[in-house]
Order: structure tokens, then sequence, then C-alpha cells
């Protein structure tokens, strides 16, 4: 029997608390406002942006938004982080990526205020996780860290396998996985016999968007399998990296697609707005 990790339910518990915490703002007379800056139209990143609004709105978190054509020249884009890092109203700066080719995704970010930087992606964010004094952390691993813990999951001592080393994910994931004490290893493009590595695992985080790049066989029966993928197969349905009717029933804990890491990603993104907004007291 597979325990499913419910990231759409553990979310929504989130969520409840930081209306809370939104309320007890409001009171100080504090509103927290995320700044959303979207280029382009990429259609997946249109469809996050939408749902990390209303997700925002429901919790009670004010957006303003910044929707720009993919023609916006990349100084353009750092002028308007300038002087979003100089309104006093806006507390979080998040700007969706993909950036349009072109952009140079690294020199945007760098413009972003560290301490308005609700993503965790400026190097100045991502250096104090590594030595772990983080304050704000990308939250798609945030994300996964706290469904592990909401279900009892152990890191200290065990074997974390990671696959894909993105900015967004496989990267940050190995400084959170060494803070928590666990034995990290790293897999990617270039690696040889990923199977054998994989299978040794005690928890094995899947992040490289190819659609059901790992089967059942990739993993022992009690592996922890956390499956970060949001790929549409061929019939168009929404599919993880991790082929699901052969891993589920075949180890002990696997995120579902969609329902798992995806809405942890969203509360994550909420909660360290409202944390910016609780530091301004
Ligand atoms: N600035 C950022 N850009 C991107 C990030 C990020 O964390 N910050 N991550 C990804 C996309 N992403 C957030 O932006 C994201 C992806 C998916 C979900 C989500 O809730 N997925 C649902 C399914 C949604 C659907 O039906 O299509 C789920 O898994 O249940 C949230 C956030 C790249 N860019």
């Amino acid at each position: 029997m597979t325990t499913k990790l419910d990231g759409k339910k553990l979310s929504n518990e989130i969520k409840e608390e930081l209306k809370e915490r939104v309320r007890c703002l409001q009171d100080k007379g504090i509103t927290p406002c995320l700044a959303v800056v979207l280029v382009g139209d990429d259609p997946a990143s249109q469809v996050y942006i939408r749902n990390k609004k209303r997700a925002a709105q429901k919790v009670g978190v004010k957006t303003l938004d910044n929707v720009l054509p993919a023609s916006t020249s990349e100084n353009e884009i750092i002028d308007l982080i300038y002087s979003l890092n100089n309104d006093p109203q806006v507390h979080g700066i998040l700007v969706q990526l993909p950036l349009p080719q072109g952009i140079n995704e690294d020199r945007v970010i760098q413009a972003i205020l560290p301490s308005k930087d609700v993503d965790g992606f400026h190097p100045q964010n991502i250096g104090k996780l590594f030595m772990n004094k983080g304050e704000l952390a990308p939250c798609t691993p945030n994300g996964i860290m706290h469904l592990l813990a909401k279900y009892d999951i152990q890191l200290d001592g065990k074997r974390v396998v990671i696959v894909g080393r993105s900015k967004i994910v496989g990267m940050p994931m190995i400084a959170m996985m060494l803070n928590a004490n666990a034995t990290v290893t790293v897999t990617h493009s270039h690696t040889q016999n990923l199977k054998e590595i994989t299978r040794e695992a005690d928890v094995v985080i899947v992040a490289v968007g190819k659609a059901e790049f790992l089967t059942g066989d990739y993993f022992k029966p009690s592996a922890v399998v956390i499956d970060v993928g949001m790929n549409r197969n061929e019939a168009g349905k929404l599919v993880g990296d991790v082929e699901a009717a052969s891993t589920a029933d075949k180890v002990a804990f696997m995120t579902p697609v969609p329902g798992g890491v995806g809405p942890m990603t969203i509360a994550m993104l909420l909660k360290q707005t409202i944390e910016i907004a609780e530091r301004s007291i």
C-alpha cells in the first residue's frame, strides 16, 4: 500500500493558517502585497499566475499585476523591478519563469531586492540557504520539505537522491536536504546507471521535466517518491516525471500529479509573502 502525500490537502490547511496571519497584519494596518511580473504569453505561465493570484485573493494577499509583452527588453524588466523594490506597499516580487528567449534570467533575478525575493532565487538567498541561514527559500523545495514533515518522514541520515539539477528545484533541494542531515546524491542528464543509484535511495525527488521518465523499477519498495514533474502526455493528460501506473502500490509514499508538489509551491509563495510583511512591523 502506497500512502499518498496529499499536497492539495496540506496546502489548504496552510492557507487557512495564513488567513489568520493576514487578519493580524490587517489589524495593524498592513495588507501583504505580492507584485507579479509576467513577461510574454507562455500558456503554462499564464495558468500558474492565474492560480497564484486566485490563491492569494483567498488568503487575503493583495496582488499587483505587471504583465509585459514578449518584446519587452531586459532593461525595461529590470527598471520595473527597481521601481517595485522601491515601492513600500510591495512586500514580495515574483518574476514568473521561464522568461522569453534572449532575456538573461540571472540578471533579472539579481535585480530583485533580496528581502523582497519571495521566490528565494536571488544568489544572496541561495547562498544563505547553503549556509543553513536561509530566510527566503525557493517555493517548490520548501513545499516538499513541509510535505515530508507533515507525514513524519525522517531525513536525518537517510539516502536522498535528487534527479535533476535545476535552479528552481534540484539545486536548492540539495541545500535543504543537507541542512536536514540527509546523505545527498544529485543525478542529472550525464549520470550513468541512474537506476542503480535511485534503487538505493530512501527518498527520491524527481524534477527532470520529462513525462513518465522513471518507472516503478527505479525505486525500492520502502522508497518515498516525490514527483515534481508537470507534463502533458500524448493524450493531453497531466502526468508527472514518474510513471504513476507502474510506481503506485510499489513504493511506501508518493506524491500525486496533480495535487502533490504543485499546490505546495503556491502555499509557500503566500507564506513567504506574509512573512516578509510580518518582518516590516
Ligand atoms: N517564479 C517562478 N517560476 C516558476 C516556478 C516558481 O516556483 N517560481 N515554478 C514552476 C511553475 N509553478 C510555479 O510558478 C507551478 C507549477 C504548478 C503548480 C500547480 O499547482 N500545479 C497543479 C496542477 C495545475 C494544472 O492543472 O495545470 C498541481 O500540481 O496540482 C503550481 C506552481 C515554473 N516557474
